[in-house]
């Protein structure tokens, strides 16, 4: 099991995030995090990364308690919602900064061709469409070789054929065994690439399964529709 997650409570002052969060993630599977918004989507992946402390429960990551030791970072590739970083830095120096901070073997040659992005080398990151940042975060994020690869919202921003070579190269990484786990709220995207549903709801896990197994209970005919009972319908699914 690449993620095990046990009884996870999370809370921001009196919101209550996530309430009592079971759930496991299997190797070389590709996971959608789904739920409304605020539902605690985010919340779930900076658990599983350490950037939020949770009130209570237990997270394993490739089999260690992750409070115990923070070396398992080295082995989550992640892409955030939205990354901050400096202005002025250009695209290059910012390549160059990220594969210095994680010394680890890293291919980016090939995903700078894939996303069109060599005319954008030299180029500040303030002069640089929202589209085109978001290509330069995929390639921070998929040129090392990490086992974990969390994307949050990997879509945004990306034109048809952006958006083509991120499902290609998803589809790559999981070829090689990698687990994904991602969040979107596009379900065009999602019924594409995903394996599995994780389907958060009021604090809880309310679905996991597959797509045809939602669409099956949720008696719908499209995915975007059973997603949509998922949120209305009274019934654990
Ligand atoms: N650092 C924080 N401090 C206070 N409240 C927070 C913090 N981070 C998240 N929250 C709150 O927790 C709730 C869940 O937020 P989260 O970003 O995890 O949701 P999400 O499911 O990812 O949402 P979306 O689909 O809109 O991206 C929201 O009500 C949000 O306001």
């Amino acid at each position: 099991m690449t993620i095990a997650i046990k009884n996870l409570h999370k809370k921001f002052g009196k919101n209550t995030v996530l309430k009592g969060v079971d759930v496991s993630v299997d190797e070389g599977r590709i996971y959608a995090i789904l739920g409304p918004n605020g539902s605690g989507k985010t919340t779930l992946i900076k658990s599983i990364l350490g950037m939020v402390i949770p009130d209570k429960g237990s997270i394993k990551v490739l089999d260690k308690t992750i409070k115990k030791d923070w070396k398992y970072r080295k082995k989550i590739d992640y892409l955030p919602q939205i990354a901050n970083f400096p202005p002025n830095i250009r695209v290059k120096e910012l390549i160059g900064m990220i594969k210095d901070l994680r010394n680890s073997p890293s291919s980016e040659q090939a995903l700078i061709e894939q996303f069109g992005l060599e005319a954008f080398m030299d180029k500040k990151l303030s002069t640089l469409s929202g589209g085109t940042k978001q290509k330069v975060n995929l390639v921070l994020t998929f040129m090392f070789d990490s086992p974990l690869i969390i994307l949050d919202e990997p879509t945004t921003g990306l034109e048809p054929k952006a958006l083509i070579s991120l499902k290609k190269i998803i589809k790559k990484e999981k070829e090689q065994g990698k687990t994904i786990l991602i969040t979107s709220h596009i379900m065009q995207f999602v019924e594409e690439i995903a394996d599995e549903i994780l389907y958060l709801l009021e604090g809880e896990i309310y679905f996991k399964g597959s797509i045809d197994t939602l669409m099956e209970q949720t008696r719908q005919n499209t995915f975007e529709h059973a997603i949509a009972a998922l949120t209305t319908s009274d019934s654990h699914a």
